[in-house]
């Protein structure tokens, strides 16, 4: 039986639980891919913080000693921006490792150099986590797009954001009070400001246009507003109404060509396809020329839904090859 080396970048939210499920999936994983995940080194800023038990002797502060790993096989890449982000995952990948980010801040500026060179090394490039959390929206894009346009694409793309929404509603808690929580949940990035603003929301927009559309709009040119001009005042005057403030990304191809794309709270009726996506939920509508209009919905962020489908992201790059693996 082989044993596969992996390391993991970052070793916070997401990190922790890709070493969680890699630890409890073991025997599937090896009855299904026929080889046995090792995590041979996990990467952090500060090498002496134990945040899980026994494995102290993992950590390290130097891409250097994680690249040194003998046959070291998949990375998977969980830390914060652009970079030192994309300058690992570009040394992983001229290493000849697989690549696994979430990390959608460097992936919506930098994910189709990756790609392009994951491809010249023959390597796979996973990314499913990057765009809402657990829901499967690279994979079924990359499925459905062989055939279909993509036309327009619209969603609820940050948990953060809904799951604030729908505690100021329901609850009548404040903002800051919601933010709070989300943060404690693991949902909220290092820096709230990115989900509150809009910005994370607009980066996960911007890889699905690089899927769906093959390019990106000029990011000057979208709009993007956050949540954090909505005060209690407005939410119990929507409430009144039965109306629901959802923080709604979107994306269209014009008949001219052109891409449009805006990013900003909507305020939605009861018959609104996302009405009723509450909680951390997200929820991806893609219209499409042949199939139509379809929508995913599922937990937009959180430890165990990004942590897993960047493991399934792995498995399929093990089970199907690299060139199923990397984007269409
Ligand atoms: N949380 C979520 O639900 C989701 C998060 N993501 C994305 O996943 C990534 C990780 O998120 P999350 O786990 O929540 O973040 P955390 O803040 O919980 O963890 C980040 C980790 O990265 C490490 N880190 C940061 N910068 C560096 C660096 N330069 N070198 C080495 N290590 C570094 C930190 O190390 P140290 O502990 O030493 O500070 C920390 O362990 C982000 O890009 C985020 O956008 C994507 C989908 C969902
Ligand atoms: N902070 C993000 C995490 C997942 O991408 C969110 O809340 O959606």
């Amino acid at each position: 039986m082989a044993t596969i080396k992996a390391a993991i970048l970052g070793f916070g939210t997401v990190g922790q639980g890709i070493y969680h499920i890699l630890k409890e999936r073991k025997q599937e994983l090896l009855e299904k891919l026929g080889v046995e995940l090792e995590v041979a080194k996990i990467l952090v800023t500060d090498a002496s913080k134990e945040r899980v038990q026994n494995t102290l002797h993992l950590m390290t502060e130097s891409i250097e000693d994680v690249l040194a790993e003998p046959g070291l096989h998949v990375v998977f890449e969980a830390i914060v921006n652009e970079e030192p982000a994309f300058s690992y995952l570009k040394r992983a990948v001229e290493h000849k490792c697989h690549v696994i980010t979430a990390n959608k801040v460097m992936f919506a500026k930098r994910g189709q150099e990756l790609e392009q060179l994951a491809k010249e090394h023959g390597v796979g490039v996973g990314y499913e986590a990057s765009v809402a959390g657990g829901v499967p929206v690279i994979k079924t894009l990359k499925n459905i797009l062989l055939v279909n346009n993509a036309q327009r694409i619209q969603g609820i793309l940050n948990g953060t954001t809904n799951f604030i929404l729908t505690k100021m509603r329901i609850e009548n808690v404040p903002f800051e009070e919601a933010l709070s929580e989300a943060q404690r949940l693991g949902y909220a990035e290092a820096d709230p400001y990115n989900d509150v603003s809009g910005q994370d929301a607009f980066k996960k927009l911007m890889i699905l246009s690089s899927l769906a559309f093959g390019e990106q709009p000029n990011w000057a040119e979208i709009e993007v507003i956050g949540v954090d001009t909505i005060s209690q005042t407005d939410m119990e005057a929507a409430n009144l109404q039965n109306l629901r403030y959802r923080h709604v990304a979107e994306i269209e191809r014009l008949a001219d060509g052109t891409l449009v794309g805006k990013v900003t709270p909507l305020l939605v009726d009861n018959v609104h396809p996302l009405y009723s996506i509450d909680d951390v939920n997200n929820a991806v509508t893609v219209d499409t020329d042949y199939i139509g209009t379809i929508t995913l919905v599922g937990p937009g962020a959180g430890m165990y839904p990004t942590a897993s489908v960047m493991v399934e992201d792995y498995a399929a790059i093990m089970l199907k090859g690299v060139g199923q693996a990397v984007s269409i």
